[in-house]
């Protein structure tokens, strides 16, 4: 439907447009047959020319309908692809009435015949005309495209999604040209806050502007003072005005630059800061399927290519436009038909940039998407240095990040090109344009229409609007950039999280009952796989229950689900009672704390480490803590002792301390219920004797759920949840599991026994540094473990 009302409404323009420039041809030739004029044509004083040009409007415009009328799901496409030729033709035909238009001033008489400059106008209004109805044509593509899929549901399934996602393309493609103004709009929507400081910045480039914009009509001035009138005080009066302008001129553009900058500086704080607020709230999910790298390159590299960008360009840009305006006005002062000479060529320069401008754009991306790439092999590389060190992999890891950079330099060489080309044709038209002003000048001082101070002027105003177009046009694709990568930016601080944290629960009395009611669950990540299926059971309150099972059977993923870092996909988890989600998030952290496997502490001391999120706990509050955890002593003996700095990841201390660092951060919450990862695999005997005495401590006097890998751990235990494979497998405490005779008992058994006393081999718990002897497991701290 839509596409016959462009092709009526275009073919209607094609007859409008026909019958107006024929009438008006036929009066302006008179008596003189059309023949006539073919035969005896003279540029100087026919209009056939112009009226030629309707022939070429409409022959496009009728081409393009027909072809789209008899093709209607490739012809759009096609006249979507000749856009820019059309805008280039109908900036001919504008540039050519131009040119005509100045040859019959020439003529004296013929210009100012009404017939003629009716027929310029409607030339001129009919050229943009044409560019208007070429684009409805070729926009019937976006619109139609489903349409097409709908009518061709005969066509086998394959093309019809192909033509599903061409349409999902070409939409995308037309949202995101309305996208480049409004991300533009949004940013500096951002700068509200500093209305003043921009005020002040206007001012000041108003200002030097202005200032600029008499500096060649000055000099002129003053060169006609020399030529023309021979004389000192025609010379020096303007030159004495020149240098009040330059003086006020370059003071006003260092207040400019300066407040600008200020401006943009403030801007990119903003947008950090919104950027990781909008980061520190989203779920889990989220950072298990988006790489550090990526993020972190949105909020280091991209932030600052925004606000860098924009701030440049913005500046540059109302420089230039304001210059550039105020150039014109003293341009056509001076003489409005080099003003037309120079407008010609302007419109060529404004569609080389603009096609530029969105290529650069496309790059931009790209770039920047190869650069995060590469940041990513960086940063996991040099995150996990000691295993790199230890497999020798560290020329294998050059080569990979290299490679990466490959990469990023082969979209460089394609910006390199495309840079190359774009100023090659802007220093092609501009040269073009100077030869033809002076040329045309040059002919209007021989036949005193203009004096040569004039030209000088001229010359200079029309070279320095050169520089403003030209800054214009590199603004364009600076801007283009600094918007493909805010795009990036809004993308992450738009983003609302999928697992809300908006519960407001925070009862004044918590018992610890946690119970797991059917659930089931699977990761984001891997939506189609459920890594807990028809979970059930309970943490009594005051009990130690344990969580066993063999590695990936789901014990990681129930602690998970406690610290509500994902929703399940059925069933609940619930905390005396209440679902877990429904509690505010800050006081179900304080409530569950969790003591992980491989605890993760911060490069801050140790006393900030303990403290973590409850900045105001007070000094002894942190000592007993520590006491509890049995790191007390260790930390005394450090060199600044709680100030001590742990290093990035708690490098600096050994992994059976910062273990007790982590007890010790989960107990000055005084949670209601503790979750301990056992983890004494990786740690000496020593180390591992100091953190199980304090987890025995740990114990006795919390609700804790265990995920246990000691048998000494496991028999104190009050319940014990054998998971398998995601499902619980069996239930209760180590003496009624060990009589049934389960999976529990098999487990047990060849990790006492170091063999197999089954027909099915079973999967191994955790990994065992080291096969303890059979008598061993009465002893406490060198039971067997899991
Ligand atoms: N973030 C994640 N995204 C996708 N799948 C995951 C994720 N974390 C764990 N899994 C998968 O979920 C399953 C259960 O993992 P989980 O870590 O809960 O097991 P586990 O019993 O704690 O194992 P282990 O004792 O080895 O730590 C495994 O198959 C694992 O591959």
């Amino acid at each position: 439907m839509r596409l016959l009302v462009a092709v009526g409404c275009t073919f209607t323009f094609v007859l409008v447009d026909s019958v107006i420039s024929t009438v008006l041809y036929t009066q302006w030739s008179g008596p003189n047959s059309f023949l006539d004029d073919i035969l005896d044509f003279d540029i100087h004083r026919s209009v056939l020319d112009l009226w030629m040009m309707l022939l070429v409007r409409s022959c496009l415009l009728s081409g393009a309908s027909v072809g789209i009328l008899m093709n209607q799901h490739d012809g759009p496409k096609r006249v979507a692809c000749m856009d820019t030729l059309m805008v280039l033709i109908s900036l001919t035909i504008l540039s050519y009435a131009l040119a005509k238009l100045l040859i019959f001033s020439e003529m004296g008489a013929l210009m100012h015949d009404p017939w003629f400059l009716s027929l310029f106008s409607w030339t001129c209004i009919s050229a943009m005309g044409s560019v208007f109805f070429w684009k409805l044509l070729s926009s019937t593509n976006v619109a139609s495209s489903s349409g097409v899929g709908e009518r061709e549901r005969l066509v086998d399934g394959t093309e019809e999604e192909e033509q599903e996602e061409e349409g999902e393309t070409k939409r995308n493609e037309a949202r995101q040209k309305t996208n480049s103004g409004a991300t533009l709009g949004r940013l500096l929507s951002y700068c509200k806050k500093d209305a003043g400081l921009l005020s002040l910045a206007f001012f000041f480039l108003l200002l030097s502007a202005v200032c600029e914009a008499f500096i060649p009509y000055f000099t002129g001035k003053a060169i006609d003072g020399i030529v023309i009138h021979k004389s000192m005080e025609y010379f020096i009066k303007p030159m004495t005005i020149l240098t009040v302008l330059a003086l006020v001129s370059s003071l006003a553009i260092g207040f400019r630059g300066g407040v600008f900058s200020l401006t943009f500086a403030r801007l990119n704080i903003r947008l950090r800061n919104l950027l990781f607020r909008s980061l520190m709230h989203q779920e889990i999910g989220f950072f298990d399927a988006n790489h550090t790298g990526d993020i972190t390159s949105r909020l280091t590299s991209d932030t600052t290519q925004v606000s860098d960008l924009i701030s440049q360009n913005v500046n540059l840009f109302l420089r230039s436009f304001v210059k550039a305006v105020g150039f014109f006005i003293f341009m056509f002062g001076m003489s409005w038909k080099l003003t037309l000479v120079t407008i010609m060529g302007f419109p060529y320069i404004a569609v080389v940039s603009k096609l530029y401008g969105e290529y650069y754009k496309k790059l931009t991306k790209e770039v920047q998407t190869s650069l995060a790439q590469a940041n990513k092999v960086a940063e996991e590389t040099i995150s996990a240095m000691r295993t790199v060190r230890s497999f020798a992999g560290e020329d294998q890891e050059a080569e990979s990040y290299y490679s990466k950079l490959l990469e990023v330099f082969a979209l460089n060489k394609k910006q390199a090109v495309a840079y190359a080309c774009f100023m090659w044709s802007s220093c092609i038209s501009e040269l073009a344009l100077q030869v033809a002003i002076l040329f045309y000048g040059g002919h209007l001082v021989v036949t005193d229409q203009m004096s040569g101070g004039t030209l000088i002027s001229f010359v200079i105003y029309e070279l320095e609007l050169g520089e403003c177009l030209e800054s214009i046009a590199s603004v364009y694709t600076g801007l283009m950039q600094g918007v493909g990568a805010a795009e990036k930016v809004f993308e992450y601080i738009d983003r609302k999280s999928k697992h809300n944290l908006d519960g407001q629960e925070a009862p004044e009395m918590l018992q610890g009952l946690v119970e797991f009611r059917n659930v089931t669950f699977a990761y984001p990540t891997r939506p189609e796989t459920d890594v807990l299926k028809n979970v059930s059971f309970s943490i009594q309150p005051g009990k130690v229950t344990a969580l066993v099972g063999p590695s990936g059977s789901g014990k990681s993923s129930c602690v998970s689900l406690l610290e509500n870092f994902y929703t399940p996909q059925n069933g609940q988890v619930l905390l005396d009672g209440r679902p877990i989600e429904t509690y505010q998030h800050s006081y179900l952290h304080s409530k569950v704390a969790l003591v992980g496997q491989e605890p993760v502490l911060f490069a801050r001391s140790v006393q900030k480490n303990i403290v973590y999120g409850l900045p105001s706990a007070p000094e002894e509050v942190v000592v007993t803590a520590a006491k509890k955890a049995n790191a007390h002593d260790f930390i005394c003996s450090l060199s600044k002792g709680y100030d001590t700095g742990v290093g990035e990841k708690g490098t600096q201390l050994s992994g059976g301390q910062k273990q007790r660092v982590a007890i010790a951060r989960a107990l000055i919450r005084n949670p209601s219920v503790l979750i301990l990862d056992e983890a004494t695999s990786a740690l000496d005997a020593e180390s591992e004797h100091m953190v199980q005495q304090a987890l025995n401590a740990v114990m006795e006097n919390y609700t804790v759920l265990v995920i246990a890998h000691r048998l000494s751990t496991v028999q104190r235990a009050d319940t014990i949840v054998v998971l398998d494979n995601g499902v619980v497998a069996e239930q209760g405490n180590h003496d009624k599991l060990m009589d049934l005779h389960g999976l529990y008992y098999r487990l047990i058994q060849r990790q006492v026994l170091g063999s197999d006393c089954t027909t099915e081999p079973p999967r191994p718990f955790k990994q065992l540094p080291r096969v303890p002897e059979e008598d061993e497991s009465s002893g406490d701290e060198d039971v067997p473990r899991y």
